[in-house]
């Protein structure tokens, strides 16, 4: 196979130095309808996504992203070969085990944040926990408030916040149930680039601070640079595979012009939280959701909040 120069590893080398892996594909085909008009869109994918670690796939329009992306997370069913997250096969699971899969084991952020708009920033927080009615950890859920700098934010409802506190909200609540995995499908997108910034270290720092495994796909090399392993498609298989590269790696490896973006921010799990935000108060989670707020029913769920679809 002709890779990129670079750091690189063939698609199926073994990685000696990579922790064990969260999410597996092996052979992974997807095609989508018969004849002279069918498509191809995966073409014998495999690949491991290892513990702690923030993977970005990259790719042309068409290459088979968000396909890999959706088979890997359930949310699609592989023509055949296989899939497994957290030791479980994916690809075998009846409907209803698979929906329980993606309400316990896997987050999700979309790039339309899929927020429920009568709902506060906590309660979208923990929706899918309360629709799985999950207990919430009120530490945990303190832990991820914080690292995505919402605090003071909480009881606003969607559309007082801006677009970037939105994502925000939205890893918060891929992340608060601890899931095994958080597939993230171009969450910078709609985004300027401050906000994609905050979103992309606080992705980072789920991974290197909380012990969160990532999987996101983007078409944007300052993305991809935050992560760990960048993955290349390119018609529907695995083209390269990068162990932290740099900006630079990425530009040459997807043949894109440098845009002279400054350099990513200092990291820091409290980085995003602004100076003047008030400190948290002493209590809990509870504290956070107002208690006259009427229960929410489960048809309110967002496709961000899937994983509590039932
Ligand atoms: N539901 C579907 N029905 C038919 N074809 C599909 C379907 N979903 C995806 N495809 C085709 O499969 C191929 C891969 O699509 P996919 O959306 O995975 O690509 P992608 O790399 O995510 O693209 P983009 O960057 O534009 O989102 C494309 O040719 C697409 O047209």
């Amino acid at each position: 196979m002709d890779l990129p120069r670079g750091r690189h590893t063939a698609p199926d080398t073994p990685r000696p130095e990579q922790p064990p892996a969260q999410a597996s594909a092996r052979d992974l085909v997807r095609t989508y309808g018969s004849g002279d008009t069918q498509v191809r869109a995966l073409d014998g994918v495999s690949v491991d996504f290892a513990r702690g670690r923030l993977t970005a796939i990259m790719g042309p329009s068409g290459s088979g992203k968000s396909t890999l992306m959706h088979c890997m997370a359930g949310l699609d069913t592989p023509t055949s070969g296989t899939v497994v997250v957290d030791g479980v096969e994916v690809s075998s699971l009846s409907q209803r085990k698979l929906t329980r899969l993606r309400r316990t084991r896997i987050g999700f952020v979309f790039q339309a944040y899929n927020l429920v708009p009568t709902l506060t920033a906590a309660e979208n927080i923990t929706l899918p926990l309360d629709i799985a009615r999950a207990p919430i950890d009120p530490a945990w859920f303190d832990e991820v408030v914080d690292a995505v700098g919402m605090r003071a934010r909480l009881h606003h409802r969607p559309n007082a916040l801006s677009g970037g506190e939105q994502q925000r909200v939205a890893c918060a609540r891929a992340l608060v149930g601890r899931p095994s995995v958080v597939f993230a499908d171009e969450p910078t997108g709609n985004l300027d680039s401050r906000s994609s910034r905050e979103v992309l270290t606080f992705l980072r720092r789920s991974v290197d601070d909380l012990g969160q495994t990532v999987v996101m796909v983007t078409h944007d090399p300052r993305a991809a640079s935050y992560a760990h392993r960048v993955l290349m498609l390119g018609d529907g298989r695995i083209t390269a595979d990068l162990d932290a590269p740099s900006r630079e790696q990425i530009l040459a490896a997807v043949g894109a012009e440098d845009d002279d973006e400054p350099a990513r921010p200092p990291t820091g799990m409290h980085a995003l939280v602004p100076a003047d935000e008030p400190a948290r108060p002493p209590t809990g989670m509870h504290a956070a959701i107002p208690a006259d707020e009427p229960p929410r029913p489960a048809t309110d769920a967002p496709a961000g909040a899937e994983t509590a679809t039932p």
